[in-house]
C-alpha cells in the first residue's frame, strides 16, 4: 500500500519563546501513507505541520521531500507540491467558488478555470456551486471546496490541520471518509493533525502521538491500542470507552 520514503524529518526542533513546540522530531512518511498525527492541546501538532511547508521555520533539523530539502527550495516551488486545508478554510468572501479554487491555477499561470469543473466532481460537489459565494455554501461544502482548492496544483503531499474539526459529527465522519477515498483514488500522500482519535484510529494506517513537542508513539492503528505508555493509552482509551458506553446502552 505505501511506497519508498517521500517526507523526511530528521531531528527537527522548533522553539515559540521558552518553549519547545517541537522536540527533536525525526519521522518518515512513505509514499502514498496517510498518517494522523495526534495529542493533547498544546503539543506541538500544528507547529510540526506548518514546519514543513515552512510556514514556521524550524531551528534545526532538516525536512526532506522526495530527496530534496526544503531549505534549498523556494516558497512557490515548495508549496506548489503541497496541498494544506486548515479548519477555518479562508476561502475569499468576495470570489465565488470557482474564482476561489481557480486562484491556485491561475496564480501559476495556468488557465484556472479549465480544473474547477472537475475538481468539483472530485470533491462531490455540484457543478452548479461553482457560481456561489461561499457565504452561500454550508461549512461541510466549504470544507469540500477549501479541499478542492488544495487539489488543485496536483499537489503529492496534503497537510490537513484539523481539516473537518468546525463540521457537525455527521458530516465530519462523511467528509473524513470522502477525502480518504480520494486519498487513495489520487495515490495523496496526507498528514492529518486531528484531536479525535477515532478519526485518526478509523482513517489513517499510521498514528503518531506527539507529546509536549516529543512522538510518544508511532504506530498502526491495530497496533497502538497495545502501547503501554499511559499517556498514550489514556488518549486511545477515548474512543472504545466510549464505544463500550454506547454499546451498554
Ligand atoms: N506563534 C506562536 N508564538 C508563540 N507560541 C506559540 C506560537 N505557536 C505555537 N506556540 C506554542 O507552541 C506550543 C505548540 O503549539 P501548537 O499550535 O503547535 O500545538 P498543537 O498541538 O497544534 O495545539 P492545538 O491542538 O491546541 O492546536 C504551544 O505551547 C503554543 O502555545
Amino acid at each position: 500500500m505505501t511506497g519508498p520514503p517521500f517526507l523526511e524529518i530528521d531531528s527537527m526542533s522548533r522553539r515559540h519563546g521558552d518553549r519547545l513546540a517541537v522536540d527533536n522530531v525525526s519521522l518518515s512518511v512513505s509514499k502514498g501513507a496517510f498518517v494522523a498525527l495526534v495529542g493533547p492541546s498544546g503539543s506541538g501538532k500544528t507547529t510540526l505541520l506548518k514546519s514543513i511547508n515552512r510556514l514556521v521555520v524550524p531551528d534545526s533539523g532538516t525536512v526532506r521531500i522526495d530527496g530534496r530539502d526544503t531549505a534549498n527550495l523556494a516558497l512557490p516551488e515548495l508549496r506548489h507540491g503541497i496541498g494544506y486545508v486548515i479548519q477555518s478554510i479562508g476561502l475569499f468572501p468576495h470570489m465565488n467558488v470557482a474564482e476561489n479554487i481557480g486562484i491556485v491555477p491561475r496564480l501559476m499561470g495556468e488557465k484556472g478555470d479549465s480544473r474547477v469543473a472537475e475538481l468539483l466532481d472530485l470533491v462531490a460537489l455540484p457543478r452548479d456551486v461553482a457560481t456561489r459565494f461561499p457565504r452561500e455554501l454550508s461549512g461541510g461544502q466549504q470544507q469540500r471546496v477549501g479541499v478542492a482548492r488544495a487539489l488543485a496544483a496536483a499537489p503529492a503531499l496534503m497537510l490537513m490541520d484539523e481539516p473537518f474539526g468546525a463540521l457537525d459529527p455527521v458530516t465530519r465522519d462523511t467528509l473524513g471518509r470522502a477525502y480518504r477515498t480520494l486519498h487513495d483514488r489520487l495515490g495523496l500522500t496526507t498528514l492529518m493533525v486531528t484531536h479525535d482519535m477515532a478519526e485518526a484510529l478509523l482513517l489513517a494506517d499510521r498514528v503518531i502521538v506527539l507529546i509536549d513537542g516529543r512522538v510518544r508513539a508511532d504506530a498502526a492503528p491495530a497496533d497502538l491500542v497495545g502501547i503501554e505508555d499511559p499517556e498514550v493509552r489514556a488518549l486511545v482509551e477515548v474512543p472504545r470507552r466510549q464505544a463500550e458506553r454506547l454499546a451498554a446502552l
